[in-house]
């Protein structure tokens, strides 16, 4: 299992052929499905060393996969696999009630539920990333909001949100996406976000704004002083 207890940085990517090059700074995989070719076949033969996150991301929040059935039944379908250690599922799949079988399906097989939602337009006002992250929670293990700078300055919120819930002993995950949010995938696991992504190869980045792998397993060993 996944405990996202302490800071845990994923390398993204639709390839598990990737995990090798992760091991080096990666703490685990982002499997993105949705991205990815042949997956059943690629998680059935999966045998590197670092724990998968599966993630099967639905259009609306930023993904590919289309059929909302299949998607969900592919992740029901990943977390019996011993090496998937959390999913990812999305906050609306949550509040429409579609996402209660594959958190009753993680939960059963020993495998953390992260909830998530994406805002591709903005940041949303302060009290309104509390509200989603807190909405969040009533159905996760950890909750995760990825927004999007526009200015610089909208990170502050996301700042003093994050570390709200840190010390209330929550598990957030939070990140602006964008060349204006670029320094919040360093500074917010500093405030206590449990969760940050890179890509192996930059080239394949999954989010605007990532930095590349190794680049933020320094940024974030150094600020958090590790
Ligand atoms: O939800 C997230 C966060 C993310 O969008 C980011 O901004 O790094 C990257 C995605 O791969 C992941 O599923």
């Amino acid at each position: 299992m996944l405990s996202f207890d302490d800071f845990t940085l994923c390398a993204a990517t639709a390839d598990l052929a990737d995990e090798p090059a992760a091991r080096a700074h990666a703490d685990a995989v982002e499997f993105r499905v949705d991205l990815a070719a042949d997956s059943d076949a690629q998680l059935r033969d999966y045998d590197g060393e670092l724990p998968l996150l599966v993630t099967n991301r639905h259009e609306g929040q930023g993904g590919e996969a289309t059929d909302d059935d299949a998607r969900l039944d592919a992740l029901k379908t990943a977390v019996t696999h011993d090496a998937v250690g959390a999913v990812d599922l999305e906050l609306d799949t949550c509040l429409d009630g579609r996402g209660e079988g594959v958190r009753t399906a993680a939960h059963e097989h020993g495998a953390s539920v992260v909830v998530s939602a994406h805002d591709f337009d903005g940041t949303p006002l302060r009290q309104d990333i509390r509200g989603i992250l807190g909405n969040a929670l009533e159905y996760g293990d950890v909750a995760k909001l990825a927004v999007t700078a526009i200015e610089r300055t909208d990170v502050l919120d996301l700042i003093t949100v994050t570390h709200e819930y840190d010390v209330e002993g929550e598990r957030i995950a939070t990140m602006a996406m964008g060349e204006a949010g670029r320094h919040s995938r360093a500074v917010l696991p500093v405030y206590g976000s449990r969760i940050g992504y890179a890509p192996v190869d930059p080239a394949e980045a999954t989010a605007p704004g990532q930095y590349d792998l190794a680049t933020l397993r320094q940024l974030v060993d150094d600020l958090r002083g590790e």
